[in-house]
């Protein structure tokens, strides 16, 4: 399993120490959320941190665009340093053509859906994908209630997956804790984004292991 901090609930006033004090707990990606106030209520940041961030760390950049026309930007985002790019699929109606654009660049490409997109939708495509992002939450906050329900469809992605003997990563984001992850990994998740259960912690290498379940 790959855990990947959110940034979003960091100290932005600090984010290099706030990534090196999860750097200490042998973490290998960050979760980068970019929000642009139309897809989603909510404006965050832009390929300009991506950038800022990339000479400070090691770890993959894991960009995840909650933007509406992603195809505008992925260059952008792809050139400041991003290791994988996950577009959401309610954003983008020439899908193929956008994992393509992603894929140029010569970085993991990944489509996310919202709580009530199907999973079906992705289907015609998933051969091209490197990483599936499931929402168990809908985007836009960090800190919100994991919801239960997504379970069914994170077992539903590992079964087309396997069906097609894919290797396709599952990310799961939203609401992702001790006792949530869990329940993720079972139904078939590998890869953990988790905000406000590790910045939101005071000691942070705990937070880590706790995920872990160690
Ligand atoms: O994409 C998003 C929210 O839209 C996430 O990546 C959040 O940043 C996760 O935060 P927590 O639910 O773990 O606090
Ligand atoms: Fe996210």
């Amino acid at each position: 399993m790959r855990i990947a901090p959110s940034i979003l609930a960091a100290d932005f006033a600090n984010l290099e120490s706030e990534i090196k004090d999860v750097e200490a707990s042998d973490i290998d990606l960050l979760h980068i959320d970019v929000m642009d106030g139309h897809f989603v209520p909510n404006i965050t940041m832009g390929s300009n941190v991506v950038g800022a961030l990339r000479p400070l760390t090691d770890c993959e950049l894991d960009v995840h665009l909650m933007i509406e026309n992603p195809d505008q930007y992925i260059s952008d985002f792809a050139d400041a340093g991003a290791d994988m790019i996950s577009v959401h699929v309610e954003t983008c109606p020439h899908l193929h053509r956008t994992i393509q654009l992603i894929k140029e660049k010569n970085i993991k490409a990944g489509v996310a859906l919202n709580p009530a997109t199907p999973i079906e939708i992705i289907e015609p495509i998933i051969q091209d994908l490197d990483f599936i992002l499931i929402m168990t939450v809908n985007p836009g906050f960090g800190g919100q209630v994991f919801i239960e329900s997504m379970l069914g469809k994170i077992r539903k992605a590992k079964s087309l997956i396997d069906e097609r003997g894919l290797e396709i990563a599952i990310e799961v984001d939203g609401g992702i804790n001790e006792d949530t992850l869990g329940l993720c990994r079972k139904a078939g998740a590998e890869l953990f984004v988790a905000g406000s259960s590790i910045f939101g912690q005071s000691n942070r290498s705990i937070a880590i292991d706790k995920l872990r379940g160690v």
